[in-house]
């Protein structure tokens, strides 16, 4: 089967092989419904043999018992005839005595063995002739039908009767019957009593078997006599039973007929055939038994059906053994498939270009990788001849060696091969060459090995490359052996040695290159690297035969020969001279910086998540703490409240989390709770540790609360100053227009106060004007300001007035009586003075401070001028 073929078929061989198991069974099922229809035919058409055999039978016994019944009835019916006849000859002669008559009678009887009694009775019944008559008065038949019915006939015709038993012997017979006439006239009846045992035993001579029957009834059914050797059924003679197939039957056909049924006697089915005893009013009845006469036809069921099955069993097993065999080739042919594709799938994916070309050179077969390899399609490559691709042998070279070639020989080659878009590559091709149906074919796996060739060329320059880098690697390379003699080393550890390679490799130790205690870390050090195979970190100082010693630090590792014997060392050196000077150096700060850190003048903290985790002399100090208590405390103990904790962190941090610093001058509370103005300072150190410089500023805050305080403040009252005033007066302007409401400006100079000056003292006069002050202070509003502006010169500004409303007024009359009332100076000094006030109003006035106070000053000086101890408005109403 070809491949391609082979696997369609596996594709749809599952269900082609479940429609032929279907069809398999279908065949089958039909085979034996063929088969059982065949059997069923035949065993009909041998049943009907057998029926038509049993009725024949049947009608054949029937016939030959009717014929014997009939004979013997009519030869008895004869004698009795002869027997009247010469009966009545007697009696004609005059000689009919009764002995005569019981001779004759006797003489007839005798020639009929199956009548028990051949007897007459006279016109009256009594029966006075014949054989075995009993003792006493005559037996009577008067009664009997037969007698009657001869009695009333009145011709000489014969009769049957019965059955009925004799009342001379008991037993039970038929009676012939024929009347005697003498002279015309009744004179009795002959009878023949015929016993029905009779029947019995004639039929019994018939080749009759087991349980067929014969039987024999008088035309009214009375059962006369009944024979079957195996029937044990009790049978009462007279019994008019019969089957309604019997009656049917008879109803039908009176005088012969045939059917089948359960006799009623003993339930058997038989055959039964009947015919009527001619000229009697009987009929004889012979019955086949059916479960006997179609035993031979049931064998033969059995043997056609067993014969049949067996066939039909031979003709399943054979369709089975076939279908096995079927499924055995299919599981054959599906595990060929399954393998086919294994391989078609290695064919596949197999990198390697595996192909296979015939003795000629001409490719007959490749993998998906072959083509890919040269480029070409599957299709465009099969038969082309291997020069075609072969970029170094021409066709007749190939042919030459190809035809060297002999089956099992196996080649392994480097050569090159040309796709077909030009390019070479490099290939690494095995060939195997194979015999098979008598034709050699050549196996070839190739390899593309162009990568490979780059690669190792590439290598080859890296491995230069990196023996460059470890000649004039930035670190030294060194080995020694176990005696301490370099065995390699690199240029910058020459340089460093200041020697040539032939100068140390294999001649000088290392140790020839130590200062002392380089020397003494050797001697400590060689032997455990020997011991523990590792060194790391090792500094000694070099110093080489020419030049500057230097400071290198070498991590050391030990080689070891198979038995673990040490064999040299592997060095990696780095100058660390510029390293250990800075070390130096930055140990020199860092003492300076723990000094600097130390001072008793600018607290210092480092805080890890706000909690003090070091701090110095000078922060405990500050805040008023042992030197012990405050490390590992929250930050939070030196807050005034926790608002300032809270905001102090949220600005602090957002600034130090952005890399930059954080200063603030806050109040933080001493450990007696007083507040501190404190200088603070943080920046970040790690990620979570910051430092925070805390300088005590509260001296410097306080003195500089004071001199803003002397520069603003009217030295005498503590009332704000004219740099103030100007500064209140453009807020309360700018307030005034926000706000649509006034402010009144005013101007007010005492009155009378040379005088107190002039006559009590200069002491007496700053007295007063305190006094003022403080007067003038208390008749304001808290917004509203006082301000001293010269010697007895105030200024008030009254603010938040509503317009339209006068109100200012009000204030100034109750000002101007407080400052008016006695003052009490010292040593009991009483004075008086008074004031007069010029008020302009912003904004009917202007809102130019300067022009405000001009104005009101004007309105002062006219009060002034108009007598003192009044007010007057800058623009009059
Ligand atoms: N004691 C004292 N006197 C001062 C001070 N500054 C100014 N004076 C004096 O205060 C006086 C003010 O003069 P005036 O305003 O003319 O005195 P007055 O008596 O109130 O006169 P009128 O203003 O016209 O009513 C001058 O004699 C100044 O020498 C001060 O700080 N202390």
């Amino acid at each position: 089967m070809p491949l391609g073929s082979l696997l369609a078929w596996k594709e749809g061989g599952l269900r082609r092989r479940r429609k032929l198991a279907l069809a398999m069974v279908l065949t089958n099922l039909a085979v034996a419904a063929l088969l059982a229809l065949l059997v069923w035919l035949v065993l009909r058409a041998s049943h009907s043999a057998f029926e038509g055999q049993a009725r024949d039978n049947a009608e054949d016994m029937a016939a030959i018992a009717q014929a014997s019944v009939g004979s013997e009835l009519a030869r008895v019916d004869s004698l009795m005839r002869s027997a009247i006849d010469e009966i009545g000859s007697l009696r004609s002669q005059g000689a009919a005595r009764d002995a005569d008559i019981n001779r004759v009678l006797e003489a007839h009887r005798r020639l009929l063995p199956s009548t028990e009694g051949l007897r007459m009775a006279d016109e009256s019944g009594l029966v006075r002739w014949g054989n075995a008559l009993p003792a006493g008065p005559p037996v009577n038949v008067a009664d009997r039908p037969y007698f009657l019915e001869a009695k009333a006939r009145g011709d000489e015709g014969r009769s049957i009767a019965g059955p009925l038993q004799s009342r001379v012997s008991g037993n039970w017979v038929i009676a012939l019957v024929r009347p005697v006439r003498l002279q015309g006239r009744f004179a009795g009846v002959l009878y023949a009593s015929v016993q029905t045992d009779y029947f019995r035993q004639l039929f019994s001579s018939y080749d009759i078997e087991g349980p067929d029957a014969v039987t024999l009834r008088m035309r009214d059914m009375q059962l006369i006599a009944r024979y079957s050797p195996a029937s044990t059924a009790k049978v009462q003679i007279g019994s008019t039973a019969a089957s309604p197939e019997l009656k049917i039957e008879l109803a039908r056909n009176p005088t012969r007929g045939i059917f089948v049924s359960k006799t009623v006697f003993d339930g058997i089915e038989r055959t039964n055939a009947y015919r009527q005893v001619e000229g009697w009013p009987m009929l004889v009845f012979a019955g086949l038994s059916n479960e006997r006469f179609y035993a031979p036809w049931r064998a033969q069921v059995l043997q056609v059906s067993l014969l049949v099955a067996v066939a039909w069993l031979l003709f399943a097993g054979a369709t089975f053994a076939v279908h096995r065999a079927g499924r055995r080739e299919f599981r054959s042919l599906r595990a060929l498939a399954a393998e086919i594709h294994r391989t078609q799938a290695l064919l596949h994916v197999a990198a390697d270009g595996i192909h296979i070309v015939d003795r000629a050179g001409r490719l007959v077969g490749m993998s998906d990788s072959f083509a890919e390899m040269l480029g070409a399609t599957r299709e465009s490559l099969l038969g082309r001849h291997i020069s075609s691709w072969d970029v170094n042998q021409n066709e007749s070279r190939i042919n030459a060696w190809l035809a060297k070639l002999k089956d099992g020989d196996r080649q392994r080659v480097e050569v090159q091969h040309r796709r077909d878009d030009g390019r070479i590559l490099d290939v690494e091709l095995q060939i195997s060459v194979a015999k098979i149906d008598q034709e050699l074919f050549i196996y070839g796996s190739a390899r593309d090995i162009s990568e490979r060739k780059r690669l190792l060329a590439s290598i080859e320059e890296s491995s230069a490359r990196i023996r460059d880098l470890y000649d004039q690697a930035p670190c030294g390379y060194h080995s020694i052996d176990a005696r301490g003699v370099f065995v390699h080393v690199n240029a910058t550890m020459l340089s460093w040695l200041g020697c040539t390679a032939e100068e140390v490799i294999g001649r000088t130790r290392l140790i020839d290159f130590l200062d002392e205690e380089g020397r003494a870390t050797y001697a400590s050090e060689f032997p455990r690297l020997v011991a523990d195979g590792r060194l790391d970190g090792v500094e000694f100082v070099l110093k080489p035969r020419h030049g500057a010693a230097r400071r290198v630090r070498a991590s050391v590792t030990a080689l070891r020969d198979a038995d673990g014997r040490f064999l040299m060392s592997r060095s990696v050196t780095q100058d660390v001279t510029g390293q250990y000077e800075a070390r130096q150096q930055i140990a020199g700060l860092m003492r300076e910086q723990t000094a600097m850190l130390d001072n008793d003048i600018v607290g210092m903290a480092k805080l890890h998540g706000r909690r003090v985790v070091w701090k110095n002399r000078a922060l405990a100090r500050i805040f008023g703490y042992a030197a012990e208590e405050l490390e590992g405390e929250t930050a939070r103990i030196l807050y005034p409240d926790d608002e300032t904790f809270e905001r102090v962190g949220r600005e602090a941090y957002a600034l130090l989390a952005a890399g930059e610093h954080y200063r603030t001058h806050l109040q933080l509370l001493h450990k007696d709770g007083r507040r501190l103005w404190i200088d603070l300072c943080g920046v970040q150190l790690t990620n979570e540790v910051s430092l925070w410089t805390m300088a005590d500023i509260t001296a410097v805050k306080e003195a500089q609360t004071r001199a803003e305080y002397i520069a603003f403040h009217d030295g005498l009252t503590g009332l704000p100053n004219r740099l103030l005033l100007a500064d209140r007066l453009r807020q309360a302007v700018a307030l005034a227009a926000r706000t649509g409401t006034r402010v009144a400006v005013c101007y007010l100079d005492l009155d009378g106060f040379k005088q107190v000056n002039d006559r009590h003292g200069h002491d007496a006069g700053d007295a007063l004007l305190a006094e003022v002050g403080r007067r003038l202070q208390q008749s304001l509003r808290r917004d509203d300001t006082a301000a001293r502006v010269g010697g007895d010169e105030f200024v008030l500004l009254l603010t938040m007035l509503e317009p339209g409303q006068d109100e200012w007024r009000r204030v100034l009359e109750r000002l101007i009586a407080h400052v008016q009332a006695p003052i009490m100076l010292a040593d009991g000094i009483g004075a008086r003075v008074g004031a007069s006030i010029g008020v302009a109003i912003v904004p009917e006035d202007g809102d130019e401070p300067s022009a405000l106070l001009a104005k009101a000053d004007h309105a002062m000086l006219r009060a002034k001028r108009a007598g003192k101890r009044r007010v007057e408005l800058a623009t009059p109403a």
